[in-house]
């Protein structure tokens, strides 16, 4: 999960202002109060927190507001834009074209993430219809090819190495060269890394650089480190022109915040994020979905982009899902926030939230893993007692979590029935994906969806703009 526990922090800050029936100086001082605690906590910078807060201060004036202002939306809104102000990473980056061959360097400490990275963003052009190719000039790292050439397989996309060359700049020339006679259209190097910024480092990407001509030179760095991001990143900057960066490991990582709010003050371009070991676990970053987010507003955008990867990679827990079945591994995958599915469900407006609040995520998971792969209505009253029993847990949480899945599975049915859903299973997966573009996803499956989260009520409440973002 992207930021758990601030989102989380977030979310409950905003919900307990929410729940008071005056809203005065008093409880936006308290949600103030609790949501800078929740920065601070994530490793943002002192001073931008304080800014943040006295910005909020002077434009929520509370007394001022004629009778008839929605003050919740009115604060909330503020959050917003202040939030989103701290994050924004200025201009926007390049942006390869589809068809036209591009150049794409990758520079990053060692341990980064980098070679991960690089077959992820190939791959998250790929199932976007480009072709891209991996070369990997790291020689510095053994075992650096056989990663690059081990994940690229896996993934399909074509690569080029060496294990005899030791000078990276021939390779990355040698690659490059190949790919373009190939007509791959999105060309990525993989570059060494160290272990610190040295001068060494520095030289040889500086090479690889010169001789490749890159269109873009893109950044990895691990989003862990918090605030000392903003020295890393500048120091790369001063030594090769950085046109993109990409954080990694922003799964889980307490001090992501940080390394977010660094990047920002440094205005790099931040492009995507890292949110696991896995190849689909990468995300698009943009600044408004993002946030919007992190505050429980959901991110309609990212979910529609999400579940067009459902089909690429869960094919069957869609039709699953569209045939009114919702099983435990998908409930398991929702509650990790795993796979696309997972992944795509809570960017719906509220039920990330929801998953955030409940701020256990490792509970959930201990719990559902007891369960897994088994059919509820097989579970009998002895079998319940063992589960318990063997997971350290109170009969009635687990009898709680068999409820939570017979919900789901209702709701599922409820949206296997509706007439819209019917006409899109009726052509298959072909069907299902040719109309799966936004304006199907926002008029018909959506709302259903949302439906089967139970988030109707949430969503009124949020107005209709945000099925227009
Ligand atoms: N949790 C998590 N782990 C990640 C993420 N990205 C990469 N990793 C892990 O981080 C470790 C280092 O990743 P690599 O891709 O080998 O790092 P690298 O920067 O290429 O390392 P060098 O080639 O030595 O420079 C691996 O165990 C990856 O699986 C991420 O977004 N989240």
């Amino acid at each position: 999960m992207v930021l758990g526990e601030l989102g989380g922090s977030v979310v409950r800050a905003l919900q307990k202002m929410s729940n008071s029936t005056i809203i005065d100086e008093n409880v936006l001082n308290e949600c103030l109060k609790e949501i800078t605690r929740a920065l601070l906590q994530a490793d943002v910078q002192f001073k931008l927190v304080r800014d943040l807060q006295m910005n909020i201060k002077n434009i929520v004036n509370l007394d001022h507001l004629a009778p008839g202002h929605n003050k919740r939306n009115i604060i909330q809104q503020a959050i917003f834009n202040e939030l989103c102000k701290m994050l924004d990473t200025g201009e926007p980056s390049f942006m390869p074209k589809k068809g036209k061959t591009s150049v794409v360097m990758f520079v990053g400490l060692q341990g980064s993430g980098k070679t991960t990275t690089c077959t992820k963003y190939a791959l998250y052009h790929q199932k976007k219809g480009w072709k891209p190719a991996l070369v990997c000039a790291d020689t510095f790292r053994a075992g650096a090819f056989d990663q690059l050439k081990q994940n690229a397989t896996k993934a399909k996309i074509p690569f080029y190495g060496s294990y005899v060359e030791s000078d990276p700049v021939q390779i990355a020339v040698e690659g490059v060269d190949r790919f373009k006679k190939e007509n791959r259209d999105l060309i990525i190097v993989d570059t060494s890394g160290r272990h610190k910024q040295e001068a060494a480092l520095f030289e040889e990407m500086r090479q690889v650089s010169e001789a490749t001509n890159p269109d873009l030179a893109i950044f990895v760095m691990d989003g862990s480190i918090g605030q000392a991001a903003y020295d890393q990143a500048q120091a790369f900057k001063q030594s090769v022109a950085i046109g993109a960066v990409i954080l990694t490991k922003m799964d889980g990582h307490a001090k992501g915040g940080g390394a977010l709010s660094a990047v920002a003050a440094t205005k790099s371009p931040l492009t995507f994020i890292g949110t696991g070991e896995h190849m689909h676990e990468f995300e698009v970053f943009n600044v408004q979905s993002f946030v919007k987010r992190l505050i429980g507003m959901g991110d309609l955008s990212g979910f529609i982009d999400k579940i067009q990867e459902v089909e690429y990679q869960q094919p069957e827990h869609m039709l699953e899902l569209l045939d009114g079945n919702f099983t435990l591994r998908m409930m398991y995958d929702l509650y990790l926030l795993k796979g696309p599915m997972g992944q795509a469900l809570s960017l719906l407006p509220g039920l990330g939230a929801k998953l955030m609040r409940k701020g256990q995520e490792k509970e959930s998971q201990a719990k559902i893993k007891q369960l897994d792969n088994t059919d509820p209505k097989l579970i009998k009253d002895s079998r319940i007692m063992r589960i318990a029993r063997g997971s350290g847990r109170k009969v009635a949480e687990v009898m709680e979590m068999l409820n939570e899945l017979n919900e789901y599975k209702q709701r599922a049915k409820i949206l296997s029935q509706m007439k819209e859903v019917k006409n899109l299973k009726k052509g298959g997966m072909s069907s299902l994906s040719r109309n799966m573009n936004a304006q199907n996803m926002s008029k018909v499956l959506l709302p259903q969806m949302m439906n089967m989260c139970g988030l109707r009520s949430s969503m009124k409440q949020m107005g209709s703009a945000l099925l227009k973002t």
